[in-house]
């Protein structure tokens, strides 16, 4: 299950929720048996280097804490990102030419890392792809005596399937379309490299990003890694494979259902979807 928490209702294109609003979404997700959540979380404040996030009461604390006070039992995931912190709206620091710091996005990186663990994330999830971020999580991580939380990173294709989220979570980037580190489609024997690299470099499962059209690397991942490998199936995705039936006011989830009954044939371990709650009431009948 996904959850895009935003400081206060809204309207966005993508559902979103309140951290007040948390609590009860925590309880709907355990009795339909959902055994994880992925919270991402706007920013109203932003900065150069996103290091707006790393303060004690950030949203994203608020809200993991509020999902973990709910339901303990339940494994909170985040999104450890700069791109809804930056004034760029870029995943990772530039500097002066505006070119990626690098060394500066693995250091906020690994801070987030540690603020996330520090408010109950089980999972933090780096999705810059910029190289040594996970390695950096890991290790802030091993530091601070969070040894536990695990370390599962995005790999992600390019793909117009992100507006969506991004018009929602303001993480829009301020110039171009595709993202500096996200892999051309094209080119699936960079994703399977960056995504066995990130494996070397101590990440414990793999998020891969669109779900739909990851399926021919996932397959292939399979049988070169035995890190678990799920497919996040993203807001285009959502809004594309999704409708609202007027008549009886549910999510009409058939064609998503269908998805990632192909990803599990794939080798998926399992799937993150905005629309969990949704299948879930529609397999309960
Ligand atoms: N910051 C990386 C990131 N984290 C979540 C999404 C997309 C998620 C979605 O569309 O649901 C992306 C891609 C992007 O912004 O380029
Ligand atoms: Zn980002």
């Amino acid at each position: 299950m996904v959850l895009l928490v935003t400081e206060k209702q809204a309207d966005r294109p993508m559902p979103t929720l309140t951290v007040p609003e948390i609590p009860a979404a925590m309880r709907e997700a355990r009795l339909h048996g959902i055994r994880s959540v992925k919270i991402f979380a706007e920013s109203a404040r932003r900065d150069a280097t996103g290091e707006i996030s790393l303060v004690p009461d950030a949203l994203m604390a608020r809200a993991v804490r509020a999902a973990k006070d709910a339901e303990p039992d339940l494994a909170v995931m985040t999104e450890t990102c700069l791109c809804s912190y930056t004034d760029s709206g870029l995943c990772y620091v530039t500097d002066v030419r505006g070119r990626p710091d690098i060394p500066a996005t693995v250091d906020v990186t690994a801070r987030q890392a540690v603020a996330h663990a520090v408010a109950g994330a089980d999972i933090v999830g780096p999705a810059s792809m910029v190289l040594g971020t996970t390695q950096g999580a890991r290790t802030a991580l091993n530091d601070q005596g969070y040894g536990s939380v695990s370390v599962m990173p995005h790999v992600i294709f390019w793909s117009s399937l992100y507006e969506g989220f991004r018009r929602t979570m303001g993480a829009t980037p301020k110039a171009g379309v595709d993202r500096e580190f996200q892999i051309n489609p094209g080119k699936p024997e960079q994703f399977i490299d960056a995504a066995l690299q990130l494996v070397q470099d101590g990440a414990d499962m793999l998020l891969l990003e669109p779900a739909m059209f990851t399926a021919d690397v996932l397959t292939h991942l399979k049988q070169h890694t035995r890190a678990p490998l799920f497919p996040f199936s993203v807001s285009g995705e959502y809004t594309a494979l999704t409708s609202l039936d007027a008549k009886t006011g549910r999510r009409d989830v058939r064609r998503l259902i269908e998805l990632f009954t192909m990803l599990k044939r794939a080798g998926a371990d399992a799937s993150v979807t905005y629309a969990a709650l949704d299948i879930a009431r529609q397999l309960s009948g």
